[in-house]
């Protein structure tokens, strides 16, 4: 049996976190940092997970977890089954709501649908390893629920030669959304649709991705606060907020769908001069996070990230679930080299992490090799070692 690499990425939100939630359009973007996980059959019907960025290593008895009987439909994802998803908690063992546990019961979701007997007869070890950080609203999770449902879908035989590269990526972006749930409780599907597809989108539920072309030449600066945060517990504290002021808060969600109405505009301007181009989008950089902070979910740290970028003319946002997590700030093209240095040097005082980045990469990938691999090599080697002259395949 070969053994599957797969890689997606994470993705940044430039505007309309929270609000696509509830049905409104959002923007974004792939990033270039990736999850990587590896998945290859065993001999002794067993499931070896090994999930070191959430510090789990652990081995479960391929009787222990139950199996799905096939469903119509199959093997598009039946509705959510939350017995079974009590069930699988309860197996897993591993606590409630913790960065582990909710991994592994996503993971054994997606196996319960989709091992076909003939895996279940041998076992598999899967591992997965991400540069991005765990809860810091650069879509991990997602990021992680691609490379599981990719996985899982390619090692039983679902994304089977002749089916076209649309329809495998819709497979994959069907089963991560899943796995999403999973960890999340209610996602839009924004982060798993750009792990999946990759490039700059504007997304809205329930309907296909709009590519925006013209995003990849966009310059951001990414500043990890380090503050904790679960995406979860921030959806629904907005929830909460929603559901006690409903036309207090309405109107700010269409508020922030108009944003990225606007962006949109700007970018389909003819002859906008691009330097004109870039202030306005950040002026909307600056309504979007003034809204997100209406809605309660900034935080002082992003709030610390804003204040020191604005004074050296800089606009940011925070980007994701917020409470802490990443801020974004676009760098506009006549921000010197110094200037950026400044302001990194100024937030990285601050305890802060930052990067720079561009969006719009590719998304989710597979690459299949002969024979085995050992999983301890494919842990010990860094993003590198994937990129480098491996015939990625990208579903296309
Ligand atoms: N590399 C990884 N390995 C295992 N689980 C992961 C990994 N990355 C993310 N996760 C899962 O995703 C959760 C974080 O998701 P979330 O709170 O949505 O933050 P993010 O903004 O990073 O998506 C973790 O608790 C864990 O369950
Ligand atoms: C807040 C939200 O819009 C994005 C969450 O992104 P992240 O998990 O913080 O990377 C939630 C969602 O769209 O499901
Ligand atoms: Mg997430």
């Amino acid at each position: 049996m070969p053994s599957y690499f797969t890689s997606s990425p994470g993705k940044v939100i430039l505007f309309g976190e929270h609000a696509v939630v509830y049905g409104k359009v959002a923007t974004a973007g792939s990033l270039g940092l990736r999850s990587y996980s590896l998945v290859q059959t065993r001999t002794d019907r067993a499931i070896g997970v090994s999930l070191p960025d959430v510090q789990l290593t652990r081995t479960w008895a391929m009787n222990d977890i139950p199996r799905q009987a096939r469903w119509e439909g199959y093997p598009y994802p039946p509705p959510m089954n939350e017995a079974l998803l009590e069930q699988l908690a309860k197996i897993v063992n591993l606590g409630t709501q913790t960065n582990r546990s909710q991994a592994a019961i996503a993971l054994m979701y997606l196996h319960s649908h989709l091992t076909t007997d003939e895996i279940a007869d041998k076992g598999y070890d899967f591992s997965v390893r991400s540069n991005l950080p765990v809860g810091a609203g650069l879509g991990s999770s997602a990021s992680y629920s691609v490379c599981v449902a990719t996985a899982l879908l390619k090692l039983n035989g679902h994304l089977a030669v002749g089916m076209d590269a649309i329809a495998q990526r819709d497979l994959v972006n069907q089963w991560s959304f899943q796995a999403e749930k999973v960890i999340h409780g209610n996602p839009s599907g924004i982060d798993n649709t750009v792990s999946t597809f990759g490039g700059a989108v504007m997304f809205k539920k329930g309907e296909k991705i709009e590519p925006l072309p013209g995003f990849q030449s966009l310059r951001f600066l990414l500043t990890n606060t380090r503050v904790p945060r679960e995406t979860q517990v921030q959806v629904a504290n907005v929830r909460k907020l929603w559901e006690k002021f409903p036309t207090v808060v309405n109107p700010m969600l269409d508020a922030i769908n108009e944003i990225s109405a606007s962006c949109k505009d700007l970018f389909s301007q003819q002859g906008l001069e691009r330097a004109h181009l870039l202030t306005q989008f950040g002026e909307l950089v600056d309504v979007n996070h003034g809204l997100l902070a209406a809605l309660g979910v900034s935080h002082p740290s992003l709030e610390k990230v804003r204040e020191i970028s604005s004074k050296l003319g800089l606009k940011s946002k925070l980007t994701g679930a917020g409470g802490g997590g990443c801020a974004l700030t676009l760098i506009r093209d006549d921000v010197s080299t110094e200037t950026v240095a400044v302001v990194k040097q100024l937030l990285e005082a601050e305890g802060f992490n930052c990067m720079e980045t561009s969006v719009g990469g590719p998304g989710a990938g597979i690459l299949t090799l002969n024979g085995p691999t050992s999983i301890t090599e494919f842990l010990s080697h860094e993003k590198a070692y994937f990129e480098q002259g491996l015939d990625w395949k990208y579903f296309v």
